[in-house]
């Protein structure tokens, strides 16, 4: 069965001192409020020690922002999936819009984070979602397609058991505009039979699908009752406890 999962990612917000503060306050909502739904945070990586010894991971549990395509070496600034493992990190975000248009990640280079993490037995998060431009131009089903079978192209059925993919249309993201239940749902559908067609009918129902894209504690709940439709990848309303908490609390 597939989870539940609401997860927020904090980008590059907030001084060590206001992390520690968000996480202590979501833990205490969580261990007191025990939500249904799996709850995800990932923040910036030099605070994820600190905020993994201070959650309970029962409720709330650690995941890093990216991770190297390369297993170790000479990469100046990149965090592997092995030093991840080494700190008890069991979740990445892989592959989010921001880092490939800002540090140009390909499909062919996303393909080999998620490889590094499935060596670790890490789960992805792995992100796609159509730009604006290819939304107009009626391409959001084809990019989102080849996005998806591009970066999980070596992999195998049974590698997929872990797999959770967050449906992040880029004209969504920080914006305001949310795409419709009805938009986020049609999506999702077709992104389960993607995996469906490619991967069969284990995988597909097995992968957790979020949404994300300017998800706020108004449109959290008609979202989540698309039927495709297993939770949210969060930004902005991820960063104030208050937010956060009714998100994950439309999951009743
Ligand atoms: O990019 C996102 C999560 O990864 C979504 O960000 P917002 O919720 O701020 O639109």
């Amino acid at each position: 069965m597939r989870n539940n999962i609401v997860a927020g990612n904090w980008k590059m917000n907030l001084t060590f001192e206001q992390a520690l503060q968000l996480a202590n306050d979501l833990n205490a909502w969580a261990t007191e409020n025990k939500p249904t739904a799996k709850v995800i945070i990932a923040p910036t990586s030099i605070y994820l020690q600190a905020i993994q010894e201070i959650v309970d991971g029962d409720f709330v549990q650690v995941a890093s922002q990216d991770v190297s395509n390369s297993e170790k070496g000479a990469y100046t600034g990149d965090i592997s999936a092995e030093q991840l493992d080494s700190i008890g990190i069991n979740c990445a975000i892989v592959g989010h819009s921001e880092r490939r248009e800002y540090q140009q990640e390909t499909d062919a280079i996303i393909a080999q984070k998620l490889e590094q993490l499935f060596n670790k037995d890490i789960t992805p998060i792995l992100c796609v979602g159509e730009k604006l431009e290819e939304r107009q131009a009626e391409k959001h089903f084809d990019v989102v397609k080849s996005q998806i079978l591009n970066a999980l192209n070596p992999q195998k059925a049974e590698n997929l058991t872990k797999l959770v993919i967050a449906y992040e249309p880029v004209w969504a993201i920080g914006t305001g505009v949310t795409a419709s239940p009805e938009q986020a749902q049609e999506i999702h559908a077709f992104i389960r039979s993607v995996l469906n067609e490619t991967y069969g009918s284990e995988v597909a129902e097995n992968t957790s699908i979020l949404y994300g894209g300017s998800v706020n504690p108004s449109n959290a709940e008609e979202l989540f009752s698309q039927k495709d439709i297993d939770g949210g990848l969060v930004g902005g309303a991820s960063l104030k406890v208050e937010d956060f908490s009714q998100i994950i609390a439309a999951f009743k």
